[in-house]
């Protein structure tokens, strides 16, 4: 392992500033800590910095100034480091077929951990746990693109999952999700034992998903506290140009 240090942090961004190759400052010094097994909702209106935010957390962006490291591992730009705080990150993309493109859904999910060495009765073990963890076992034959948008998204999990990281960062997780299969991906997710960094413009999946919320304006955190007492603060909520839908209520 390359320089481990135990923490009990999953997510440790320190004064994280980025300009874009022209010029635009996208991050303006954000500061940002996610105990390990919490799970943490990224609010803010377009063009904030999420995006930008969470480039960074697996190397693909650098920050301009200020540091970023994932359970203790502080995120360089050399090779060795990118390869595990890429295993450590894991990013379920909004569009799952960014992330499919196998024969089939068992493969698609041992893709990760092969690429890491794994082979045989070990690899067969992830793929089995990841598949469980996101109730898909019983379509582990099957092509990807025959499945449901949800069951697709779900299998996208399960191949970051397999991977079995430090931290899970689901860009969008609800959209394109009929009601069913939206109450279902949260129960499930519910139920994972990680981190969960969730980037979300549906601030009532943040309130059944995460205690605490984040949001990222400008490229600053304004705020960050326990999600009903953001959902429940309208003048700040209007500020940031987040609206709850009509007619509900944040509920403890
Ligand atoms: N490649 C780029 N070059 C220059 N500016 C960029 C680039 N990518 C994004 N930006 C700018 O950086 C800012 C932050 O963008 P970002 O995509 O991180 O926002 P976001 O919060 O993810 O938005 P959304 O909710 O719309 O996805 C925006 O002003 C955007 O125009």
């Amino acid at each position: 392992m390359i320089g481990v240090v135990q923490t009990a942090l999953s997510l440790d961004v320190r004064g994280v500033r980025y300009a874009y190759p022209d010029g635009h400052v996208a991050l303006h010094g954000v500061d940002l800590t996610v105990p390990r097994g919490d799970r943490v909702a990224l609010l803010g209106p377009n063009g904030a910095g999420k995006t930008t935010l969470v480039l960074h957390l697996n190397g693909i962006l650098t920050p301009t100034e200020g540091s970023v490291r994932v359970g203790g591992l502080a995120v360089t730009p050399d090779r060795a480091t990118l390869a595990e705080v890429r295993r450590r990150v894991g990013i379920v993309f909004q569009d799952p077929d960014d992330q499919l493109f196998l024969p089939t859904v068992a493969e698609d999910v041992a893709f990760g951990p092969a690429n890491l060495g794994l082979r045989g009765a070990e690899l067969a073990v992830r793929v089995d746990e990841a598949l469980a963890a996101v109730g898909m076992s019983e379509h582990r034959a099957r092509a990807p693109q025959h499945l449901s948008f949800g069951q697709r998204r779900r299998v996208a999990v399960a191949t970051v999952l397999a991977m079995h990281p430090e931290i899970l960062v689901l860009d969008e997780p609800s959209s394109n999700l009929d009601p069913a299969a939206r109450r279902e991906l949260a129960e499930i997710l519910r139920g994972l034992p990680v981190t969960l960094l969730m980037v979300t413009h549906d601030l009532p999946y943040a309130a059944e998903l995460c205690d605490r919320s984040v949001i990222l304006d400008g490229g600053r955190i304004v705020a960050d506290a326990p999600t009903l007492d953001l959902l429940g603060n309208e003048t700040l909520l209007a500020r940031h140009r987040l609206e709850l839908p009509y007619g509900f209520t944040p509920q403890p």
